[in-house]
């Protein structure tokens, strides 16, 4: 199946937000109680010995795929490297494989984003343009909105010249159940700055991310 290519402008509908919005959690007992309820409504009975753990093991891996609501991207990109200042060209990091979880459906993404962006004195350590796209991976997410993401939180903390961000992915509510349609991949972009408005920008950033 060809892939859907489709440009997210930044700054769209969906404000970057800082640490997710925090409702009142349900306790331990209660995510316990609910995974009970979804393993009866499966078809299976949470009182057999196999799945006695099994709530608690659900309600810990949750924790895990969504620890993105807890974390802060201000944090991990507040720290930058002045003293590299004098750089001020395209700065690409390429194929970073990340697992996020559709909100319609609750089931997981696997892609790989390219982020880059164009310095404006400041940079930033390699390593936390993958820790932003963990934050943003482990929320429920649309892939559009992921992409605006990960490009506003980077354009608003470093503002740099322009920020790319390209991410390939594929969705297991249209691989798995549904259309069922396996193998195919959505792309998404958002540019800000230089990479929007300039073509010669956004071709570069092209070249450098799908030439292998
Ligand atoms: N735009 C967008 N759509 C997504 C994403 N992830 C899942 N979807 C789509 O969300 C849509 C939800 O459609 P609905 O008709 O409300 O739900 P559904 O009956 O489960 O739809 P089907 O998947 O077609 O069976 C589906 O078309 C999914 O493919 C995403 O990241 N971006
Ligand atoms: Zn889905």
């Amino acid at each position: 199946m060809d892939a859907i290519v489709k440009n997210f402008p930044a700054g769209g509908q969906e404000q970057v937000k800082d640490k997710a919005q925090q409702p009142i959690r349900p306790t331990q007992q209660e995510a316990e109680e609910a995974v009970r309820t979804l393993l009866r409504w499966a078809g299976d009975d949470p009182a057999r010995e196999g799945l006695l753990d099994t709530p608690t093991r659900v309600a810990k891996a949750y924790r895990e795929l969504f620890a993105g609501y807890e974390q802060s991207y201000q944090e991990v990109l507040g720290r930058t490297f002045e003293e590299m200042s004098g750089f001020d060209d395209i700065v690409l990091v390429r194929d970073i494989p990340f697992f996020s979880h559709c909100e319609h459906h609750m089931l997981p993404i696997k892609g790989m984003a390219t982020v880059a962006y164009l310095p404006n004195g400041p940079v930033l350590g390699l390593s936390k343009i993958a820790r932003v796209i963990e934050i943003f991976g482990r929320r429920l997410q649309t892939q559009e909105n992921m992409t605006a993401q990960i490009a506003n939180a980077i354009q608003d903390t470093l503002k740099p010249r322009g920020v790319a961000v390209l991410i390939e992915a594929e969705h297991m509510c249209m691989e798995m159940r549904g259309v069922q349609k396996q193998g195919s991949r959505t792309l998404t972009t958002t540019f800000t700055g230089e990479f929007k408005t300039n073509p010669t920008e956004q071709a570069r950033f092209f070249t450098l991310a799908r030439n292998r």
